[in-house]
């Protein structure tokens, strides 16, 4: 399968890495960015393709992995499914507005494309899933970050609370730091509580999730490594996106 990479930057170079680790059962054959000599440098180390237009990336992937931003999810994906190719969003905050996922949602099903999401950078989202199907009565997500995965410095060691509120005013509000609410949202069906902290006494993004339901409690608490790339980016994301591409082709799916 010729995968193609909308963004070129944290999300990407760990796939590529992946890649030349021989730990790809896809291949990664196209690479575009809004700055091409970002898609040439990744696509250089392992014998692919940048390219420079959205119609030519469409027209030679078999799917398309978007790793870029939420503005790129609106502008481009849209036309991604409505060609009938599958699509892998990071980007999730997006779709927390609800006429746009919606009506991407009817032109990926009008036009037989799947829209796949990765669980990300966080944890419990088959369990979310599955509790579900029961009745789930409150679910939150809390995150933490040190003070650069934020974009901000603070004047003391003291933790900061940036945000309180829904996943759709947080995921508006810090586009780069807080995609995961979206994605839990969207495996709960509900406008999850989201609180974002700035802790300078941490190293590692921080996701607690905290779920009660019909099926009894969960809580998950994931510390990520950063990426060396992109401070706001944990490690896992990258490494969620390319179990997903590989679970594509395997006979035995592990997880609901
Ligand atoms: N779902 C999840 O769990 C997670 C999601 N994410 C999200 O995944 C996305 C990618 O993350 P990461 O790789 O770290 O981001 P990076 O900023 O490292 O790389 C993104 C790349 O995409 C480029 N880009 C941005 N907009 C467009 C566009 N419209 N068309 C083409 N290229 C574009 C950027 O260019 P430029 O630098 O010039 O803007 C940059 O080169 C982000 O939106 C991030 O918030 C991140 C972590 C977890
Ligand atoms: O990588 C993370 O820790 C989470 C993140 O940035 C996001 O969800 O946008």
């Amino acid at each position: 399968m010729n995968i193609g990479i909308i963004g070129c930057g944290s999300i990407a170079k760990t796939l590529v890495n992946f890649q030349l680790e021989g730990k790809m059962d896809v291949n990664l054959a196209y690479f575009y960015d809004m700055n091409i000599e970002n898609a040439r440098q990744l696509a250089d180390k392992i014998g692919a393709k940048a390219i420079n237009s959205v119609d030519e990336l469409i027209e030679k992937s078999d799917l398309i992995l978007e790793s870029a931003s939420q503005g790129a999810v609106k502008s481009v994906i849209p036309q991604v499914v409505e060609s009938g190719v599958d699509v892998v969003i990071m980007s999730v905050g997006a779709l927390m507005d609800d006429e746009f996922r919606c009506n991407l949602e009817k032109l990926a099903s009008d036009n037989n494309a799947t829209i796949y999401l990765p669980t990300g950078a966080i944890t419990g989202i088959d369990t979310v899933k599955a509790a579900r199907m029961g009745e789930i009565y409150e679910v939150s997500l809390t995150t933490r970050k040190p003070p650069v995965s934020l974009g901000i410095t603070l004047d003391d060691d003291k933790e900061k609370v940036l945000f309180e509120g829904k996943a759709s005013e947080a995921v508006e509000k810090f586009p780069k730091n807080i995609n995961v609410s979206s994605t839990l949202s969207l495996a709960s069906g509900i406008n999850v509580d989201v609180k974002i902290i700035a802790d300078p006494k941490i190293k590692n993004n921080t996701h607690e999730i905290h779920l009660k339901g019909s099926f009894g409690e969960l809580t998950t608490i994931t510390s990520n490594v950063s990426s060396p790339e992109n401070p706001k980016t944990s490690m896992l994301a990258a490494f969620s996106a390319a179990s997903l591409l590989n679970k594509l082709s395997k006979t035995i799916q592990i997880g609901s």
